[in-house]
């Protein structure tokens, strides 16, 4: 058996981390989470990702001369037609459990929301958040909203017409997409409909327990942006009205994934040099490598699967961290798109040993 080389450990600066227990070659495939725990590929892409290996058939690794949208699809009636790259990703996705079943919960969905635009209010006014977001926000004002709308949903005649004159955005369908996509998922691992190749740092069998054990940026995420607590409540009624019956079981959880996904997730991009972004999805076991700006580990996509490779070699017990941002840049730059989108202020080596650049007037 082959010793592990990598390890969970606390620290001071930024929560769990990676590190090697061992030396390890540069270009070693330090580790590979399968499949994601739920993804969504945005509207605009769906005809030109292949559903099974999200290839893209506009990419701009393909020659000019190829159609630059797929043909073979699989369309059944109860579901939304998705496309494959090739006969091979139809046949696997076909034999699959999770993906039929995503494609099903899709066509709810997209009836929905055709539902929905056609009756939306007109003044902006959403009676999920009556008086607006709060002027402060707090762990509990936010506790306090997911009470009320748990009351909402609680009555299917109220639920169903605020569902009827609700306003959902295209983004905020697209997160519905990729709740439902774990609830799918979830629902699969509990019925035991099929072996879920989620692979993990931490040894766990339930991959549902491995989400929940993610940080959560709930807090942050609303403090800094405000209109998320309503898009998410709004989703979560959604939800509740759309999903069918045996999955609207596990609709609480979506709160957690809510929670999980801004601060955790990874976008799926076209090849490694980011030309597009094509979906994004929640690789759970991946998510415990920290950023620097001097990484250590590469992180590809391999069809489903994310790969995570060791950039240069590696010393015994040195820290194993991915770049989050565009790393090429100032430190201003990064200090900013670190905090926006990620919620937090970088403590790497070469933050900490950086002097900071004149601020970019406004
Ligand atoms: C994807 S998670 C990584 C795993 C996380 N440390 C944990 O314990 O679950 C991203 C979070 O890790 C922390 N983090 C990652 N890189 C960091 C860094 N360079 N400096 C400070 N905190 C960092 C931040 O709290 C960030 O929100």
């Amino acid at each position: 058996m082959t010793r592990p080389l990598i390890d969970l450990r606390t620290t001071p600066h930024g929560g769990r981390s990676l590190f090697a227990i061992q030396p390890i070659a540069r270009g070693t495939v330090i580790f590979a989470c399968e499949v994601p725990f739920g993804h969504v590929i945005y509207k605009d892409y769906r005809r030109e990702v292949c559903a099974q290996c999200f290839a893209y058939a506009a990419s701009t690794s393909r020659n000019i001369g190829d159609p630059r949208t797929w043909s073979i699809r699989s369309c059944r009636a109860t579901a939304e037609t998705v496309w494959f790259c090739t006969d091979e990703c139809k046949v696997i996705w076909e034999s699959g459990v999770i993906g039929p079943l995503i494609a099903d919960v899709n066509a709810l969905l997209g009836k929905g929301k055709i539902a929905t635009r056609s009756k939306s209010a007109r003044d902006g006014y959403d009676p999920i958040l009556p008086n607006g977001p709060p002027a402060q926000i707090t762990q509990d004002c936010i506790d306090q909203a997911w009470v009320d709308v748990e009351d909402l949903v609680s009555s299917r005649a109220r639920l169903s017409s605020y569902c009827s004159t609700m306003n959902l955005e295209d983004m905020e369908l697209e997160i519905s997409r990729l709740v439902a996509s774990a609830i799918v998922q979830r629902y699969v691992f509990d019925h035991r409909l099929a072996n879920l190749a989620v692979s993990s740092i931490i040894p766990t069998s339930d991959p549902w327990a491995e989400v929940l054990d993610l940080q959560s940026s709930e807090l942050s995420n609303v403090s800094l942006r405000p209109y998320i607590l309503a898009a998410h409540l709004r989703v979560y009624a959604f939800l509740c009205h759309s999903l069918p019956k045996h999955l609207r079981l596990y609709v609480p959880t979506a709160r957690n994934i809510l929670a999980r996904d801004t601060g955790n997730a990874f976008g799926i991009w076209d090849g490694d040099s980011r030309d597009e972004m094509l979906g994004w999805g929640l690789w759970v076991g991946a998510s415990y490598f920290n950023h620097s700006c001097c990484p250590n580990v590469e992180k590809t996509r391999v069809g489903r699967a994310m790969h995570f490779t060791t950039s240069r070699s590696v010393e015994i017990g040195e820290e194993l961290c991915i770049s989050y941002i565009d790393t090429n840049q100032s430190i201003t730059q990064r200090k900013q798109d670190l905090e926006n989108s990620w919620f937090f202020t970088c403590q790497c080596q070469r933050c900490q040993s950086e002097e900071p650049d004149e601020a970019s007037p406004h």
